[in-house]
């Protein structure tokens, strides 16, 4: 496509050939090709204008640059004000502007996106769509999968899939918006039908500093749902959590339609009643403006019930029935990573979950204590390079509900992992009942080795991911792969011990 075609909603001064084609763009000059146009970015931790001579030597035949930029380059150059939405607003030119023509749901919130938008994604492919669906465990493009960088997509990839989406007959894209998304200007030109808010704690106090900025990152993705029409006729949709307390606060910050969900706001549009649980799921009653069903789901946990409202709120907003959505729920298989339970014949439960906010841990082990008979063991640790602040907060949140601790390594990353374990420490009472063991994977065995007939063992922090981050390199590591070579051990050594009786 021609530059001067795909520039055409940009403010910007060219110099060079204003109608060279461009064959494909990107922000990163390590994925540069020939024939492509490369955006600088000036970015947190480098500056995209640094690397314009690797842009140059892998082909790049169209530079654009923030208007600092001070230099001539030996390819058409393009100066704009702010190249974050320059990328954009050039992907979507560039890509015939596809989120207009899809559906796009996008749910943000502190806990529960990725199950949130999983949940939403096996609703509609239960009724027959093709879709997208582009989150922390990975992209989805209807079949092909593509491994996720980041939760939620750089502009150009979302611009990129959802072509793809349309092309191959696909009708809805759905993905999680995270806050630091919103920031950098990820979401910029995407056009969304629905947007979700699921809840806000703390998290992420390294980059937003305050939850009042954090709280406003995510507002901005409602204000930018606009009040146009959404495709189809429809009119778009923000869909609220009325039990959390900044409700009022999403609420008041769009001018589109709201539908809320809830277990204890009565005011709610959708409302979850009668809800019980046990290890193998729960049951409630859904109340909405098309009547009452019962629903019976695989999932576990009050917040898997606020998850589950979530998801069918969407579906309701789409069309489905109640006997639609009554089906689609029963089916419902869960999450990699989020409470899994793993397969165990030593008499007591192991579970591999992604907590990795106070809340999260909360909300996990609290269900975890409801249907153990026996003690529950919590082994877990927090990033590095990531909110500092909750360590201590998850550390009290760990006692409040277990009998025992294993505080050990997440992804440290640059930071020293005797540093992190201790500021976690510093939460715990003094009558706390933990180990430290830096080793995940010998805090794993240990928990293990620890665990009784109707114990539960839960391993936070981590859920799908299959690899550590260390200071210097990133190594395979996934939490239920150890799980299950653990539990092969404990039973070879117990088989050959009945063997010697
Ligand atoms: C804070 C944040 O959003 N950071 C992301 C953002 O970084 P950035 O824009 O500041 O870019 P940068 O890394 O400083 O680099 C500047 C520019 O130089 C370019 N570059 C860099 C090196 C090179 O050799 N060539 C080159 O062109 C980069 O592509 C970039 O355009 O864009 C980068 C490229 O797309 C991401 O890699 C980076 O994620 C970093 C690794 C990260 O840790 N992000 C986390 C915090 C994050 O975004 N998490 C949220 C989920 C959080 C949650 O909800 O729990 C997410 O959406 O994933
Ligand atoms: N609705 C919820 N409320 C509170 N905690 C939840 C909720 N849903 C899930 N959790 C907990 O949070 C963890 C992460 O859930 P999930 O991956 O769905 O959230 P996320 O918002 O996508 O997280 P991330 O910000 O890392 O992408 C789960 O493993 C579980 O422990
Ligand atoms: N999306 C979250 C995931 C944290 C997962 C945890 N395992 C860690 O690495 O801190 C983040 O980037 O903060
Ligand atoms: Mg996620």
């Amino acid at each position: 496509m021609k530059l001067s075609k795909i520039t055409s909603n940009l403010r910007c001064a060219i110099t060079g050939d204003k109608d060279v084609e461009v064959l494909g763009i990107t922000n990163d000059t390590r994925k540069v090709q020939a024939g492509w146009a490369f955006v600088a970015i000036k970015g947190y931790s480098t500056d995209g204008h640094k690397f314009i001579p690797q842009a140059l030597e892998n082909g790049a035949s169209v530079v654009i640059v923030d208007r600092d930029f001070k230099g001539e380059l030996p390819v058409t150059t393009v100066t704009v004000k702010d190249s974050r939405k320059a990328l954009a607003k050039l992907s979507m030119e560039f890509y015939g502007h596809p989120t207009e023509k899809l559906r796009v749901i996008g749910v943000t919130g502190t806990n529960g996106k990725t199950t949130v938008t999983n949940l939403i994604n096996e609703m509609l492919e239960s009724r027959g769509h093709k879709t997208g669906l582009f989150g922390t465990n990975n992209y989805k493009v209807i079949d092909k999968i593509i491994d996720a960088p980041t939760t939620t997509p750089e502009s150009f990839q979302i611009q990129k899939m959802c072509s793809e989406i349309l092309d191959g007959g696909g009708e809805y894209a759905t993905m999680e918006v995270s806050s630091h998304a919103v920031v950098t200007k990820r979401i910029y030109g995407t056009d969304y039908d629905i947007g979700v808010f699921t809840n806000l704690t703390q998290d992420h106090l390294d980059f937003h500093k305050t939850m009042d900025e954090y709280k406003h990152a995510k507002g901005r993705f409602f204000t930018s749902l606009g009040t146009g029409a959404s495709k189809g006729g429809k009119t778009k949709v923000a869909i609220i959590n009325n039990d959390d307390k900044h409700a009022e606060y999403f609420q008041s910050v769009t001018l589109t339609d709201v539908v809320t969900y809830g277990i204890y706001n009565q005011n709610s549009d959708i409302i979850a009643k009668e809800i019980t649980m046990s290890s193998q799921g729960s049951s409630f009653i859904l109340e909405t403006w098309m009547g009452s069903i019962d629903i019976k789901t695989s999932l576990t946990g009050e917040f898997n019930v606020y998850n589950c409202l979530a998801a069918i709120t969407v579906a309701l907003v789409e069309g489905f029935t109640l006997s639609e959505i009554k089906n689609a729920m029963a089916k419902l298989v869960g999450v990699p990573g989020r409470f899994e339970l793993v397969k165990s014949d030593q008499g007591f439960s192991v579970v591999v979950d992604y907590a990795h906010t106070p809340d999260g841990l909360s909300n996990v082990l609290k269900t975890a204590k409801e249907i153990t008979a026996g003690k529950l063991i919590t082994v877990f640790g927090c990033g590095g390079e990531r909110d500092a602040e909750k360590r201590p907060i998850m550390a009290e949140v760990a006692e409040r509900y277990s009998d025992f601790i294993v505080i050990t390594n997440d992804n440290p990353r640059s930071e020293d992992t005797g540093k992190i374990a201790e500021e976690i420490v510093k939460g715990l009472s003094t009558s706390a009942n933990y180990k430290v063991i830096l080793s995940r994977k010998e805090a794993i065995e240990q928990a293990l080795n620890i665990a009784s007939a109707k114990d539960t063992v839960i391993v936070a922090g981590k859920g799908h991911e299959n690899y550590q981050i260390l200071a210097d390199k990133t190594i395979d590591f996934d939490d239920k792969l150890i799980v299950e070579e653990i539990l092969r051990s404990m039973k070879k050594h117990e088989d050959n011990s009945e063997g010697i009786i």
